[in-house]
């Protein structure tokens, strides 16, 4: 039976082992990460059919090794590879956002003759963690792959594994893989925190600031809620194309910002409309089957009773949900259940419901 071991169990590698699952159900999956709160939610939710915290042990039983945690842990993780005893035959690849420096940490291990294939699925979410994690989220998303010398036929094994992810393989070098990265997702997760975090300075003082924001800013900032850990690693692994492209940006912001000086009404008509041309071409944001989530947090104080008190105002004011459960779970204390819409609308009428009903809302995202 084949082994597949995937190190990191968040958001990328848990849809993974879904979409695995579905498509392979004999495969044996193995799911190792270092927080034991990770551990336990795959253990209970049955995301792999083992959890481990030693990857050493479960690298050297797979026959196919998926690294699916930052890309600082990638890097090290394949350094650890190259001290092990693995399966010959055994095929690694990884998830990471950059490709130049991971495959550059795989030289050791393919020198000792073991396939390693990158890969970079181009679909994911602001959201981070096991939780997150869905079967369908690959669905229609480029896929990645830089095989270098890996033969086809592993390459043909890792596609045929992956096939419920219902990607589009494209095949890149590392270098086309990060230039291409650099622009269209590494420099707008920049500009969206820096566009957060200089509208919340100019706000500092203002009581209403920030809550004031519309649609036009929360769309644009969305992605500025990704996981901190994992953008400082992909920015440190992909700094020199980031910066030449951040330079290129601050370019851009500078002519636009000399054309409103000058009052240049011909340049300013043009920057916009040059850029409502390519964005009207670019097609819908969600290319799945599914649209995005849209999440509730409240506070329950008796989590059983609450579900059930939940579900029944939803249901009576005909709202569907998508799926609700409890994020806390502790004696005595205040519970916090996490209810997740299909759309923003369904969400917001359901907050004005349940407030009315005098349950706390702590977030919505
Ligand atoms: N979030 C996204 O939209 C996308 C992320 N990626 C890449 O996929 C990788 C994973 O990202 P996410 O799943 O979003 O992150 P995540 O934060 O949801 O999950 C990362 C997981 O790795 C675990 N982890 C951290 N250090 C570890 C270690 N030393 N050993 C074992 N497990 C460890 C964490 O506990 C966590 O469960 C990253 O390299 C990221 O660049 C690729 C495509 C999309
Ligand atoms: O949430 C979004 O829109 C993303 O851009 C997700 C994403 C994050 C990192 C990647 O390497 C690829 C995709």
């Amino acid at each position: 039976m084949t082994q597949v071991l995937i190190n990191g169990l968040g958001l990328i590698g848990c849809s993974l082992a879904l979409a695995i699952r579905q498509a392979h159900p004999a495969v044996q999956l193995v799911g190792c990460d270092v927080q034991a709160v990770t551990r336990d939610y795959a253990r209970q939710h049955q995301i792999v059919d083992e959890v481990t915290s030693d990857f050493s042990a479960a690298a050297s039983t797979a026959d196919v090794i998926i690294l699916a945690g930052p890309v600082s842990v990638i890097t090290a993780n394949l350094a650890t590879l190259a001290t092990l005893t693995l399966k010959p035959q055994v095929i690694v690849t990884d998830v990471g956002s950059t490709k130049q420096t991971v495959l550059q940490a795989a030289r050791p291990l393919q020198q000792q003759g073991i396939t390693v294939i990158g890969g970079h699925p181009m679909a994911g979410s602001h959201k981070a963690g096991i939780q997150a994690g869905r079967a369908d989220l690959f669905e229609n998303a480029y896929y990645f792959l830089v095989p270098g010398l890996a033969p086809q036929a592993a390459v043909t094994q890792l596609q045929t594994l992956l096939v419920g992810t219902h990607v589009k393989w494209l095949t890149v070098t590392p270098m086309q893989h990060d230039r291409l990265v650099a622009q269209l997702s590494h420099l707008p997760h920049i500009v969206a925190a820096a566009l957060v975090n200089q509208t919340q300075t100019t706000f500092a003082d203002s009581p209403l600031g920030l809550r004031l924001a519309a649609g036009g800013f929360k769309s644009i900032t969305r992605i500025a809620s990704a996981d901190p850990t994992m953008w400082t690693a992909i920015l440190l692994n992909n700094a020199t194309l980031i910066t030449n492209r951040l330079q290129a940006y601050q370019d851009a912001l500078g002519q636009i910002q000399a054309a409103i000086e000058q009052q240049d009404v011909p340049q300013i008509k043009q920057f916009f409309t040059a850029a409502k041309t390519t964005r009207d071409h670019l097609g819908p944001e969600r290319l799945g089957s599914l649209p995005n989530f849209f999440d509730l947090f409240l506070n329950v104080p008796d989590q059983v009773g609450s579900i059930a008190d939940v579900t029944q105002r939803l249901a009576q004011a005909k709202l569907s949900l998508v799926n609700i459960h409890i994020l806390e779970i502790r004696e005595e204390v205040d519970g916090v259940l996490q209810v997740t819409f299909a759309n923003a609308a369904t969400r917001d009428q359901a907050a004005a419901l349940l407030q009315a009903a005098d349950y706390q809302i702590v977030r919505r995202d």
